[in-house]
């Protein structure tokens, strides 16, 4: 995670000006004899005045499942090379392409309505109190831990406490060390230091440079290459779609309806990816052995066969168990098991 400046950012900074564009072109780069650059970017702020602004992750690990996300939300755009913005071609919703680390700062200041970051970026942002989590987005997931050498001398937080940390997360780490309530005052008053490292702060406790690191794992293959292991967990962490908690400037009565629209699609997306849809023929006698098997989200639809004492099932499985759940089945006597994939769905939210 990247260190951000503290600017307030606005319109203008949240393009890229090194690459004019006209907004009646939809974001594709202007013809460079038709407007000066200033011209063409005054142009695109001005589109943006009819549209709700949604901060999404412009690179990294968040980004390929963000787009997959937006293209299942049926959020269709163009977007120009080298912009940050692009406007969504079937809605009044621009796309702003942003670092993670800073999305939060700009959905608090009200920059933008609308964002999506780990939740590890927003605890770690001095703005976290101002933000709103709407939805959690099942992908991203990761735990921010302290991790020392397994060979080392200290294995214990209040060992760690008085020497020095290594991390991204200086807020966080700070916090758990120095803050209020943090380790320094419990165990011995000295002032533990905590160190910035952009990246590879793994490498830290064997260059001597500190005692201990605060990072995330995600498999944990970085932590074991590195001969380190977790001593403490801070948090959890997984990509949210996210929002101010305060009202947001720009919000019309005519673009507010998009957030709640936005949040159902990607929750219908999601349970799609997360559910498959299984079908399958049984005695009724057997029935309530199966129904302990496939409940279904809500419940399971049971419909007579026209075959006497056979019903037929439907209901939503979780992909991930859907081998066992067949297995069951087929013990329970279950015949002509289907599992079907859901391209997509609404569960309501
Ligand atoms: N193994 C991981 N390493 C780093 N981030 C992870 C990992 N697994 C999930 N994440 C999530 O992804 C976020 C980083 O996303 P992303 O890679 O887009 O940010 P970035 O700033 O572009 O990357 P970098 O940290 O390399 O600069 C983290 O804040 C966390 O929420
Ligand atoms: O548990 P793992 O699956 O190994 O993932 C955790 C690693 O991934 C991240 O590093 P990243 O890949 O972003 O490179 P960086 O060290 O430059 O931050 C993070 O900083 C950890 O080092």
């Amino acid at each position: 995670m990247s260190k951000t400046s503290d600017s307030t950012p606005t319109s203008s900074t949240i393009l890229h000006p090194a690459s004019p564009v006209s907004a009646a072109q939809g974001g594709e780069r202007a013809s460079k004899s038709s407007f000066g650059a200033e011209s063409t970017m005054s142009l695109l702020v001005e589109s943006l005045k009819d549209r709700l602004l949604f901060a999404v992750p412009k690179k990294g690990r968040l980004m390929e499942k963000t787009l997959e996300l937006l293209a299942g939300a049926d959020i269709k755009y163009n977007r120009a090379h080298r912009l940050d913005v692009a406007l969504v071609q079937n809605h009044p919703i621009a796309l702003v392409f942003l670092p993670a680390a800073d999305i939060p700062r700009f959905v608090a200041l009200g920059s933008v309505a609308l964002g999506i970051t780990g939740q590890d970026v927003i605890a770690e942002s001095t703005h976290g109190d101002q933000i709103s989590e709407l939805l959690p987005l099942g992908f991203g997931k990761c735990k921010l831990q302290v991790q020392v050498p397994v060979t080392g001398p200290i294995q214990t937080l209040e060992g760690l406490s008085g020497g020095t940390i290594a991390t991204s997360f200086e807020v966080l780490a700070g916090e758990l060390f120095g803050g209020e309530n943090g380790l320094d005052k419990k165990v011995n008053g000295k002032k533990t230091r905590v160190e910035y490292v952009g990246g590879s702060v793994e490498a830290a406790c064997a260059l001597g440079m500190a005692d201990g690191i605060v990072d995330l794992v995600e498999s944990g293959d970085t932590m074991r290459a590195a001969g380190l292991h977790a001593i403490h967990t801070l948090m959890s962490s997984e990509a949210v779609l996210i929002t101010s908690k305060k009202p947001h400037p720009t919000l019309t009565p005519e673009l507010s309806p998009l957030i709640p629209l936005i949040k159902s699609r990607f929750a219908g997306f999601l349970a799609s990816k997360r559910y498959v849809y299984a079908s399958y023929n049984i005695k009724r006698d057997a029935l309530a052995a199966a129904m302990k098997i496939t409940p279904g989200r809500r419940a399971a639809t049971v419909s007579p066969l026209d075959e006497e004492g056979w019903v037929a099932v439907s209901a939503m499985v979780e992909r991930k168990a859907v081998a066992k759940v067949m297995d069951d089945l087929e013990r329970t006597g279950a015949e002509d098991i289907l599992i079907m994939a859901l391209d997509n769905c609404r569960v309501g939210v």
